[in-house]
């Protein structure tokens, strides 16, 4: 019998007749004021934060909340079995950790602790390019478990292999590609207090650690760290590639390779065409192009070019089981979130990161069964009515 992840209600409830109740909300759209409470103002502005005046983060959520669910009676919900598989994975949910980088503003143990928590879960944990830790050492820190790894694409061909190399190394089976980041958007929580990470050398180590980064340095970087920051500044993303570029990347990825950001149904035929595997139907959590389409509108067009060629991820917005559902039943085969497993880390460390996971999962499953599914696999666009559409 698969694992009922809507068992953890009980645990909690039980737990806290004894007096031990949930250090975190389970409701998670409150874990954001909490992490700024305990952190200030610098640091949850980042993670916050995003392009323009916020269109486009609202959008995320306006689209999700505007499809609502059409529940059906009746149907034999008793055993569940949220297994999915992904780019030829078995995972135990349609659930995947998001890359997201500088994460040592949230936590000492940043994506380290995080990455423990996906692996205590089963879920994978992507890590970002731009992550406060070596690769290498989130890796060990996971043991065996799941784990893909997140390509900026840098000017410096020399410093993709080497990050494509010691990621292969260190067991990460995965590539996603972000293509939305060429530049860092327009971000005025940011500019208004000068507050950006990796001015400060945060999110830098896969670089500063690397030979091939380090061969494009003046001076060693403990000798001249501010010119190894604005070297990074300046190679970290690419915005001459193009499509054609994409062969660089196959020829020297052997497992699945996903591209990040896509979400003109053109770009998933040119993805597939270029002998990709999958697409991430993402707007970057609206951090990167303010007035921007909402990521859950631009979804069922993808699918529908991705057919069965390529794999349909999901992110942007995802706050609560039933945005997983939904985005299901638009037809994405996984969601990864961003924003809520930062904060879970702010709060409580690995702990905390579990709490977004278990909670994210539990109402998942629920609103599974209470609508009458088994199993991810039956949902579909008649599970949704769109209002005012
Ligand atoms: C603080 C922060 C840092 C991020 N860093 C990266 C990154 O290094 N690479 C990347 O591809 N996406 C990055 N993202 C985007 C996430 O992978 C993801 O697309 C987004 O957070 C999803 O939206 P959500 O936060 O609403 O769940 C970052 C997002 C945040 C909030
Ligand atoms: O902040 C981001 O969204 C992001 O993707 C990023 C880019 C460079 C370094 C760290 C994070």
């Amino acid at each position: 019998m698969a694992k009922h992840w809507a068992d953890f209600q009980y645990e909690i409830y039980l737990n806290g007749m004894t007096g031990a109740v949930p250090r975190l909300p389970t409701d998670l759209t409150r874990l954001e004021e909490l992490t700024e409470q305990r952190l200030g103002p610098g640091p949850v502005g980042y993670v916050a934060g995003s392009a323009g005046s916020g269109s486009t983060a609202r959008a995320n959520r306006a689209a999700l909340d505007r499809r609502r669910i059409v529940p059906r009676m009746l149907r034999d919900v008793h055993e569940r079995d949220l297994s999915v598989e992904v780019l030829g994975r078995p995972l135990p949910a349609p659930l995947a950790l998001a890359p997201v980088g500088v994460l040592s503003i949230m936590h000492p143990d940043a994506e380290s602790a995080a990455a423990r928590a996906a692996a205590a879960q089963g879920v994978p944990y992507i890590l970002s390019s731009a992550s406060s830790t070596p690769m290498e050492q989130v890796a060990e820190a996971m043991g065996d478990a799941e784990r893909w790894f997140q390509l900026y694409w840098a000017k410096d061909r020399e410093v993709t292999r080497s990050f494509l190399n010691r990621a292969k190394a260190a067991g990460f089976t995965a590539l996603l590609v972000t293509l939305d980041t060429p530049l860092l958007a327009w971000r005025p929580r940011d500019l208004d207090q000068a507050y950006l990470p990796f001015l400060h050398g945060v999110g830098t180590a896969n670089y500063f650690s690397d030979p091939a980064f380090q061969a494009g340095l003046a001076k060693p970087v403990h000798e001249d760290p501010n010119a190894a920051v604005m070297h990074f500044v300046g190679m970290f993303a690419d915005p001459g590639k193009t499509w054609p570029d994409l062969e660089f990347l196959r020829e020297n990825w052997d497992g699945p390779i996903v591209l990040k950001g896509i979400l003109h149904p053109d770009d998933a035929r040119r993805a597939a065409s270029a002998g990709m595997d999958g697409v991430v139907v993402s707007n970057h959590g609206g951090r990167q192009v303010a007035g921007s389409v909402a990521a859950a509108d631009a979804l069922p067009r993808v699918v529908e070019a991705a057919g069965d060629r390529l794999s349909v991820l999901f992110d942007s917005g995802v706050r609560t089981g039933d945005d997983i559902f939904k985005a299901l039943a638009l037809g994405a085969e996984a969601v990864l979130v961003g924003r809520p497993y930062a904060y879970g880390l702010g709060l409580d460390g690995q702990a905390g990161v579990e709490h977004v996971i278990r909670c994210l999962l539990a109402e998942f499953d629920l609103t599974l069964a209470l609508s009458g599914h088994a199993r991810p696999a039956t949902l579909g666009p008649d599970d949704l009515i769109e209002e005012n559409a």
